[in-house]
C-alpha cells in the first residue's frame, strides 16, 4: 500500500539551510534496478538533522531504512534528490564526494572486526589508514576502550569478546577519527535484551561525550524512543517520511525512563501509527 499522507512534523526541526542543520536530505528517491523489474525503495524523502542531534529511523521491514542510511553513508547513490553534510553535497551526479565523508563513522549490525587484529588494532585501523603514527594510535585506542567500556581489552582478539563487546569495539572504531556524523544500522539487533539495554545506556553517554550527530536505524520502537531526540517513521515501500516525533524526555535517561507515562505515551502513539500502515 502506498501512503501519501502529509508528513506530520510534531516539533521544530532545523529549517532547511539553517546553520543548525548538519545533514540535509532533500527530495531523495531511490529506485533499484532489480532482475524482476524496478523496486521503488524511497520516495521524496526530506529531512533536516541538527548538529549533535540523535535521530532514530523506524518503519516496517523493507520500508527503506537501510537504503536511506546507505545513501547517507555514501555507499549507495540516490536515484534523484540531494544529501548535504555541513553544506557539502555528498553525492555529485551519482559520484561520491569523498571529501564530505571524512567525518562520517559507520556501525552495522555485524561488528565486522578483523579476527587477526587485536581490539586496539581494530579500533585504530581507520587512523592507520589515515597515516597516524603507532604511538598516537595506541593512545587513542586505549582512550576509546575506556569510553566504550572495554578497558583492559586492548590486546584481546575479537574471538575473545562477547557480541556486546564486539559491538562496543565497532563503535570505538567508528569514533576513532572523531566523526561528526555517526550512522548506525541496527547495531544492537543481534544482542539479547539485557545487553541491549546496557548498550543503549552506554551509547547515550558516548553520544553525550562525543557530541556527534547520530542516525540510528532500529526495529525497536522503545529503543528508538529511548535514544532519540526525534523519531522518524517511514511508510511501507516506497518509504516516505510519515511522521517526525520529538522525544522531549530529560537526559540522561535511565531504564526507569521507560516506565514513565511520557515515554509510554510516545511509544504507544508510534506503535499505533505503525499498525495503521
Ligand atoms: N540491491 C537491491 N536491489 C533490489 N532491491 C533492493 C536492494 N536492496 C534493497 N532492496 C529492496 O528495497 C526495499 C527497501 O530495502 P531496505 O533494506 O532499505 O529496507 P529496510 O527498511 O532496511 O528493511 P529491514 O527492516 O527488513 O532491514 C526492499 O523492498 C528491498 O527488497
Amino acid at each position: 500500500m502506498t501512503i501519501s499522507a502529509p508528513v506530520q512534523q510534531r516539533g521544530a526541526p532545523p529549517a532547511p539551510g539553517s546553520p543548525r542543520a548538519q545533514l540535509e536530505v532533500t527530495a531523495v528517491d531511490k529506485i533499484y534496478q532489480a532482475r524482476r523489474g524496478e523496486v521503488h525503495a524511497l520516495s521524496d524523502v526530506n529531512l533536516s538533522i541538527a548538529r549533535g542531534e540523535f535521530i532514530s529511523l523506524v518503519g516496517r521491514s523493507g520500508c527503506g531504512k537501510t537504503t536511506l542510511l546507505r545513501i547517507l553513508a555514501g555507499l549507495l547513490p540516490p536515484s534523484s534528490g540531494t544529501v548535504t553534510a555541513d553544506g557539502e553535497s555528498i553525492w555529485r551526479g551519482g559520484k561520491r564526494n569523498d571529501e564530505a565523508f571524512q567525518h562520517f563513522g559507520l556501525v552495522f549490525q555485524d561488528a565486522n572486526l578483523f579476527p587477526w587484529y587485536t581490539v586496539a588494532d581494530n579500533i585504530a585501523l581507520p587512523l592507520k589508514l589515515r597515516g597516524v603514527g603507532k604511538r598516537a594510535r595506541r593512545a587513542r585506542a586505549a582512550e576509546l576502550c575506556e569510553l566504550v567500556g572495554l578497558p583492559g581489552f586492548e590486546n584481546a582478539y575479537p574471538r575473545e569478546l562477547s557480541g556486546g563487546m564486539r559491538q562496543r569495539a565497532a563503535i570505538a572504531r567508528a569514533l576513532s577519527y572523531d566523526p561528526t556524523i555517526l550512522l548506525m544500522d541496527e547495531p544492537f539487533g543481534a544482542l539479547d535484551a539485557l545487553t541491549r539495554d546496557k548498550m543503549n545506556l552506554e551509547l547515550q553517554s558516548i553520544h553525550a561525550q562525543a557530541g556527534a550527530t547520530v542516525v540510528f536505524v532500529t526495529h525497536s520502537i522503545s529503543e528508538a524512543v529511548f535514544l532519540a531526540d526525534r523519531v522518524v517513521l517511514l511508510t511501507p515501500r516506497p518509504g516516505r517520511i510519515r511522521s517526525v516525533t520529538p522525544v522531549p524526555l530529560a537526559r540522561p535517561r535511565s531504564l526507569e525512563t521507560e516506565t514513565s507515562p511520557e515515554f509510554q505515551t510516545i511509544v504507544r502513539e508510534l506503535r499505533h501509527e505503525l499498525d495503521e500502515e
